[in-house]
């Protein structure tokens, strides 16, 4: 069964994805556009550098093809937020990247993109699911999905394959101030993380004479057997790399480039929370920028606290891009963005940009003078420090239940020593304390899992806190 999490449709290689399931999603979105009249503006599509990405691709290019839309077809491995930009800057109907993201290699995944190059909000794809259901039961009874053979498809030009890469990229370098940046010689240690960022980013960072070294940059389907996430854990290599070299920064992207995450001159990792701020305060601050800010339930409230410094406010929504994206175009805001290591910035993409957001910390280096490690204590030094725990927890299909009904219906709580000021059940059950700390517990919707997140001002009692949650929740 397709189903669609907070970051697109997710399985596992050979399971249920399979040309089987890609086709039905396929000739679900064909035949959802023929319905809305845009299947005359065709579709973009894109791949990541996962086994069997540009396959699924091809096979998807044939049912649409065989539906007469026209696939635009970014025919090399590409970032997911090139395929966001393509759609927003040529106003196409719908987008879709082959991707599982930052997940294991076992799995892959396909993400789909609406008008403005967004992520398809829960409306949409509940309706992507359910156009899914109807194709099943065709199949099911004996109907078949037509397919237009791929090498024909190309030739009727119904398949157009072209990489828009110096587009995304052009765009990318007229938001950013390259001249200061130019005069820096910044030297810079990338870590794609086998995924698909280091063409734009290195030659981004090459027009803005950084010297750029890069780790981890063959095809490798396997990521080298870690996870294609950038976290404290996976970016040791270049933790070590920035060091040895005497690196201005590390950065490093996820397997489709949508996350970023970074290593500073001395080599500590920064978490996304830590970039989130960094950005804001120097967007507001240095470059003279006014506005709100967005954050998931699950991202740090220090931002909440710049805002406030600023005069500015800071909005929070659930998890999942299209709730940042969608704020920050109600409330103008300067930036948006997650604990899980996306971002983006007002007047770009509506999704999160990592190549985007390493030219704009790298901007930042080159226009404040400072070391990044020197800015991040600046802010430390008049905001104050305060502490993220984040826990996550496997549990059965029946704990799930319990702790649903635990937390969500009877709305239990443990006993904690800190005086609650409110609770919130937007996503998941957020409890908020009145020394601006707080704990979170949620189901992934990408894994799995349930997320405890606690932040508080003292580093014990974050974890405590997230014990005494374990404990309740017996987990
Ligand atoms: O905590 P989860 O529900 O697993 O979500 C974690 C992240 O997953 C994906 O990357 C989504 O695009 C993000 O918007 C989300 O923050």
């Amino acid at each position: 069964m397709i189903k669609f999490g907070t970051g697109g449709w997710r399985a596992v290689i050979g399971d249920e994805f399979t040309r089987e399931n890609i086709q039905k999603l396929s000739k679900a979105l064909a035949v959802k556009m023929k319905n809305e009249d845009v299947d005359h503006k065709g579709i973009c599509i894109g791949y990541d550098r996962r086994f069997l990405s540009k396959e699924a691709v091809m096979w998807a290019c044939e049912v649409f093809a065989a539906e007469n839309i026209t696939c635009w077809f970014v025919n090399r491995s590409s970032p997911t937020p090139l395929i966001m930009y393509y759609v927003m800057a040529h106003e196409l109907p719908y987008g879709m990247m082959v991707t599982a993201s930052h997940n294991p290699a076992i799995y892959n995944g396909i993400k789909v993109f609406t008008r403005g190059g967004r992520d398809a909000n829960e409306e949409q794809t509940k309706e992507i699911e359910q156009y899914i259901a109807e194709v099943e039961q065709s199949v099911a009874e004996g109907g078949k999905i037509e397919i237009m053979p791929y090498e024909r498809a190309v030739a009727e030009k119904l398949v157009i394959e072209f990489n828009p890469l110096n587009e995304y990229i052009d765009n990318i370098i007229q938001a950013v101030n390259m001249d200061v940046i130019r005069e820096k010689g910044l030297r810079i240690a990338l870590d794609p993380m086998y995924g698909v960022s280091q063409t734009s980013l290195k030659t981004i960072l090459s027009i803005a004479r950084c010297e750029v070294e890069t780790i981890h940059e063959r095809h490798d389907t396997l990521f080298g057997g870690k996870l294609p996430a950038p976290n404290a854990q996976t970016l040791r290599s270049l933790q070590n790399y920035v060091l040895d070299r005497g690196c201005d920064i590390g950065i490093a992207t996820d397997g489709d480039a949508d996350r970023i995450g970074v290593i500073d001159d001395k080599g500590r990792f920064l978490h996304p929370n830590d970039i989130l701020v960094l950005l804001y305060y120097y967007l507001v601050k240095y470059k003279g920028w006014r506005g709100p800010c967005v954050r998931n339930v699950a991202t740090t409230h220090m931002l909440d606290k710049v805002a406030e410094s600023f005069g500015e406010q800071c909005y929070e929504v659930p998890v999942g891009f299209k709730y940042i994206s969608s704020k920050m175009q109600e409330t103008n805001a300067v930036i948006g963005g997650e604990s899980s290591g996306g971002l983006t910035v007002r007047g770009h993409i509506h999704g999160k940009d990592g190549i985007y957001a390493a030219a704009l910390l790298i901007e930042m280096i080159a226009v404040t003078g400072k070391k990044l490690s020197q800015i991040a204590e600046d802010i430390e030094k008049e905001y104050g420090a305060i502490f993220m725990e984040e826990r996550d927890y496997k549990f059965t299909e029946e704990r799930k239940k319990e702790i649903h009904k635990t937390l969500m219906e009877d709305k239990l709580l443990p006993q904690m020593d800190f005086t609650i000021e409110k609770v919130s059940y937007l996503d998941g059950c957020k409890v908020y304390f009145n020394n601006s700390g707080w704990i979170i517990a949620r189901f992934s919707g990408t894994e799995p899992l349930l997320r405890i997140f606690c932040e508080m001002p003292d580093k014990k009692d974050a974890a405590r806190l997230c014990e005494i949650f374990e404990e309740f929740l017996s987990l």
